[in-house]
């Protein structure tokens, strides 16, 4: 629920051709405390004014010479695409009052004004308003969480296949090729079983981090869950330009994780599927690469394997890891 404080720091829009009609009711909200007041005399003005400053209230004379107010709502409805015109209209006209309800206003004051009446109409419109606005911003979180890992923040394997499928039509239309990258991190369990799942739970976001970092802001990033990720290339025209991308995040995850006193190691396997070449759907792609990725298991861990590279005749791969799969902590002070 919106607080008092909130409702005073609204941002009110006052629109009027008459300057008196405007200070008196400048006047008015200033005496009761609204801090964010501004107005205006031009009617054509307001459409760009709320684009800009996305006004929680706007008191809207509905008689104007050039557009009137009806007009004025015409414009609005077009911004505010949830349909929600935060619009008061103003009028003295007792017939427009339903007119201008049936046009989109959530409310009207008469003229001449009664205070009473105004005070409490503005109130209770914030309010309404104001609540509006949080319930959007919470079902925007809502929905943001449905997609995105909690513990990472990465996308989740729902918004993954549709990045996937978002980068196969992309490769289909500029006739490129798009390459799947399923990890899986070698040793992974004895971290957890060893020092704990807080410090797995570090390990796992540090992972993001150098997965983030260690590929092209068009790629996207993704935990599937546990110790499982994927990474999504678009826009390559060979094999060649998934092994690059793999070898150096094998690299980079091989990289030691220095966690309060400890520095800890482990090593990352990757399995890669190519589009068009293996596959030209998102769930055999996916398929794909986890076969891949259990070949480069059984292989020795510390690598990536693809099936295009079997094709060719034997996975190019860095050479395996010189320390174990998962090399347990070594204190750092
Ligand atoms: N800390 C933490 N651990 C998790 C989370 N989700 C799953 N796990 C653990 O991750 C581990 C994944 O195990 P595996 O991939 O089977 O084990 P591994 O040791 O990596 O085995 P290899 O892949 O064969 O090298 C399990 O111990 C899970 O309990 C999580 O959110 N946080």
């Amino acid at each position: 629920m919106p607080s008092r404080q909130d409702i005073l720091n609204a941002k009110i829009l006052v629109v009027d051709d008459s300057p008196d009609n405007i200070e008196l009711m400048e006047e008015i909200l200033r005496e009761e405390g609204y801090t964010c007041v501004s107005s205006t005399m031009l009617p054509e003005q307001v459409c760009p004014l709320h684009r800009e400053h996305n006004y929680d209230l706007i008191l809207l004379d509905l008689q104007m010479p050039g557009l009137n107010g009806f007009q004025v709502m015409k414009g609005l409805k077009e911004i505010e695409q949830g349909g929600y015109l935060p619009v008061l209209a103003l009028t003295a006209q007792p017939s427009f009052k339903i007119a201008a309800l049936e046009a989109g206003a959530r409310d009207f004051i008469s003229k001449p004004f009664d205070l009473l009446e105004v005070h409490k109409r503005i109130h209770n419109m914030l309010e309404v308003r104001l609540l509006y606005k949080e319930l959007a911003q919470y079902s925007k979180a809502q929905q943001e969480l449905a997609l995105h890992d909690a513990l990472t923040g990465l996308p989740n394997r729902r918004l993954l296949e549709d990045r996937i499928e978002t980068a196969l039509q992309h490769a289909n239309r500029s006739h490129a090729k798009a390459a799947v990258m399923y990890l899986d991190l070698d040793g992974f369990k004895a971290i957890n079983d060893t020092y704990g799942h807080a410090y797995g739970d570090d390990i796992l976001k540090m992972v993001s981090q150098r997965l983030l970092s260690s590929s092209r802001k068009e790629d996207t990033v993704a935990r599937l869950g546990g110790d499982e990720f994927m990474v999504v290339l678009g826009d390559i025209h060979t094999l060649a330009d998934a092994q690059g991308p793999a070898a150096k995040l094998v690299e980079a995850l091989s990289e030691p994780y220095f966690i309060n006193d400890l520095t800890l190691r482990l090593s990352t396997s990757i399995g890669i599927s190519i589009y068009p070449d293996d596959a030209e759907t998102v769930d055999a792609l996916i398929n794909i690469a986890d076969y891949a990725l259990y070949e480069a298991k059984r292989a020795g861990k510390n690598r990536f394997c693809s099936p295009a590279a079997n094709r060719q005749g034997g996975a190019k791969m860095p050479a395996p890891a010189e320390k174990p799969a998962a090399e347990l902590a070594v204190p750092h002070r």
